[in-house]
């Protein structure tokens, strides 16, 4: 299979689809992989060092997206490259369809297979090509919050842990999943004051099991939701309901209950966002402020750290990618996680949060051939 790696032109997106590493496996695997010039060069991976892990270098995206079966991303399609997908194309990245109409809409008239890393799933039905980018957001999230809680930079000027003698910064977190744990555990670590929310009483159990009594945890409705937001600091927004847009848990008007210079990280973002007053904002000019309170609603905070972030993510998707470039469609047909993350094909949709969230029609993916 040719394999087609091309550089992510997203704004300060540094992450790579294959790490040169990732690359000598499709190579021994007996696939041609060809890497865009500078493809690597967010992570200092030069062009040589994928030529010696077995790449062929392209002078431009073009000529990937011309010749490749398979083309391995990390970020959605931007209009000048969904432009360019096939049919019998494969592209193998993240989506984030459900906000995005107009993506969609490219994906569907180029006639292309997209797979989405954050609907795969695994046994467990865990979500395992998201799961690592959301470990390094949750981290992330308690970082960017200590920073826009500074009062140089809009916040209420509050230092997450406190000092002796002084009350810490009270941290919320809405939804208790990777990003959630990732948060909290940050948050606890730094010695904030921690509640996770979630609406599924088994994750409230295994979280109060895990951190053994260092995080409160609570139910969600809408009047924990009030209560512990309106007492925050700093409110992280991790709840997803996988491929559909996220719920608006925070309305405007409870803006104004809180506290000024309290600080909303809206990590679930790139499904819209769980705060009503969320817009998506980039590493150049990652927060806003609305009725005094600061948003940090970054869509791909991973881009941050792309040393480590492609290194996880590339762990976690080479099994998958290794099978698609080994068996092309079939491979979807064949394996039910890669199935569940197949979100358009051929002009159809068959991820059924997606096109619900869309109000576009569904197509189910039983059914489907080669
Ligand atoms: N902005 C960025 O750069 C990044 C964003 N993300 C996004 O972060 C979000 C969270 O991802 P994960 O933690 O991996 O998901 P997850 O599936 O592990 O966790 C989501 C949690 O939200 C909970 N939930 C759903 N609806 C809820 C509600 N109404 N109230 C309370 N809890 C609710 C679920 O029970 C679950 O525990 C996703 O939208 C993901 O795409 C992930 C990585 C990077
Ligand atoms: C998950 C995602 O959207 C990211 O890592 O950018
Ligand atoms: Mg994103």
């Amino acid at each position: 299979m040719r394999v087609g790696v091309p550089k992510e032109i997203k704004m300060q997106e540094y992450r790579v689809g294959l790490t040169p590493g990732a690359v000598r496996e499709y190579v021994a695997a007996g696939h041609k992989v060809t890497v865009e010039t500078g493809a690597g060069d967010g992570i200092g991976a030069s062009d040589e060092v994928y030529r010696r892990a077995g790449a062929t270098i392209a002078e431009n995206a073009r000529d990937i997206f011309a010749k490749a079966d398979i083309i391995v991303k990390v970020k959605e399609p931007q209009k000048s490259e969904w432009s360019q997908l096939r049919e019998n194309q494969i592209l193998f990245t993240y989506l984030h369809l459900a906000p995005d109409p107009e993506q969609t809409r490219g994906l569907l008239a180029s006639g292309c297979t997209a797979i989405a890393y954050e609907t795969v799933t695994d046994a467990s039905g865990h979500l395992p090509l998201l799961a690592p980018m959301s470990e390094v957001a949750g981290r992330l999230a308690i970082e960017a919050a200590g920073a826009a809680l500074r009062r140089s930079a809009g916040g209420r000027g509050v230092l997450l842990g406190g000092v002796p003698g002084v009350q810490p910064a009270r941290v919320v977190v809405l939804g208790g999943g990777v990003v959630g744990t990732q948060a909290a555990r940050m948050a606890a670590g730094l010695g904030a004051e921690v509640t996770v929310i979630d609406r599924s009483i088994p994750r409230l159990r295994e979280l109060d099991d895990l951190f053994i009594g260092r995080v409160r945890t609570r139910f969600s409705t809408i009047e924990s939701v009030e209560e512990e937001v309106f007492a925050a600091d700093v409110v992280i927004g991790a709840v997803l309901v996988p491929g559909a847009s996220a719920p608006k848990l925070v309305t405007r008007k409870m803006l104004g209950s809180m506290r000024p210079g309290s600080v909303l990280v809206d990590v679930a973002i790139d499904q819209g966002g769980c705060f009503e007053t969320s817009r998506p904002t980039t590493h150049a000019d990652p927060t806003y402020e609305v009725d005094g309170i600061v948003h940090y609603c970054v869509a791909n905070m991973p881009g941050a750290v792309p040393v480590t972030s492609s290194q996880a993510l590339n762990n976690a998707t080479l099994p998958f990618g290794l099978q698609l470039a080994k068996n092309g469609f079939a491979a979807v047909l064949e394996n039910q996680h890669l199935r569940n993350g197949l979100n358009v094909y051929r002009g159809r949709i068959t991820n059924k949060a997606v096109a619900e969230s869309l109000g576009l029609p569904f197509s189910p993916t039983e059914g489907l051939a080669a």
